[in-house]
């Protein structure tokens, strides 16, 4: 059997949300929004262990709301951006030999369903990387300068192949090492999840996509805690706790 490492990123700020504390500290439904996220793992039997990467600034809260989970086996700090932090938990893990696979996960997403843990995992039998995503129920646009400073359509890409991604995204650790590898080399990096560091670096290495839920929304501006609490009490209200987010 592989072992399976779950790091949860909460080395954020949430510069979007705004307010005095990270986003991932504020409370959702009477616990931290990192809780929720770090319950998911704990509660899921395809993971052995769990990292938590934090904002440096925040370590000892990460600390005490990771003390009461038994799979987490650190809490380590982040790093400025949410690459540094995936590197950090690469680094971490790279650190523990019989590692075989990793899942990097958004602490602002505390609403990741069980199914969803469970599917990013199976499918790391057959696959070296994999993302959760979703369809887009909304045309999406890519934009380019206008006229007068407005943004104005460039191209609208055929919506049947277009998903929003999500986390978890899992990888085996040779390839999220080979990836990263490359990546740290080019001055230019620019990523904004670990799947697009692997189909950029390592060409030839599939991203495979698995389907992830509508409810496993990133709490990134001010009202998405009150959503985030509106999808749980739905949970709650079909006698949930299975997954079926
Ligand atoms: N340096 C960073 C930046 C982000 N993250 C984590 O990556 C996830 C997704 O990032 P995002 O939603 O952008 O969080 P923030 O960076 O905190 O938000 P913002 O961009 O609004 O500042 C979050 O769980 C966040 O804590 C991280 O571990 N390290
Ligand atoms: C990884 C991610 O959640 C996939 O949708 C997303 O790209 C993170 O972006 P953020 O700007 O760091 O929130």
């Amino acid at each position: 059997m592989p072992h399976v490492m779950a790091a949860v990123l909460a080395g954020g700020t949430g510069s979007r949300m705004g307010g005095a504390v990270p986003k991932q500290l504020l409370p959702l439904a009477g616990r931290p929004v990192l809780e929720h996220a770090v319950a998911a793992f704990q509660d899921a039997p395809e993971v052995d262990e769990v990292l938590v990467v934090m904002a440096p600034d925040h370590l000892r809260e990460a600390e005490r709301i990771a003390a009461p989970f038994p799979k987490v086996t650190a809490v380590l700090p982040g790093g400025s951006t949410r690459t540094d932090s995936s590197v950090a938990a690469l680094r971490a893990v790279e650190a523990r030999p019989g590692s075989d696979l990793l899942l990097l996960h958004d602490a602002a997403r505390p609403l990741v369903a069980r199914t969803t843990v469970a599917a990013a995992v199976a499918a790391l039998e057959h696959a070296g990387a994999v993302g959760v995503a979703v369809p887009s129920s909304d045309t999406v646009v890519r934009v380019a300068p206008g006229g007068g400073g407005a943004e104005a359509v460039a191209e609208v890409p055929p919506r049947a192949e277009l998903r929003r991604m999500q986390t978890p995204q899992g990888f085996r650790l040779e390839v999220l090492r080979r990836a990263y590898a490359a990546a740290l080399a080019d001055p230019d990096l620019v990523a904004t999840d670990d799947c697009g560091v692997v189909l950029r670096y390592l060409p030839g290495e599939p991203v495979h996509i698995v389907a992830g839920t509508e409810a496993n929304i990133k709490v990134t501006h001010p009202g998405d805690v009150e959503v985030a609490e509106a999808l749980l009490r739905r949970e709650a209200g079909r006698g949930a706790g299975e997954g079926e987010r």
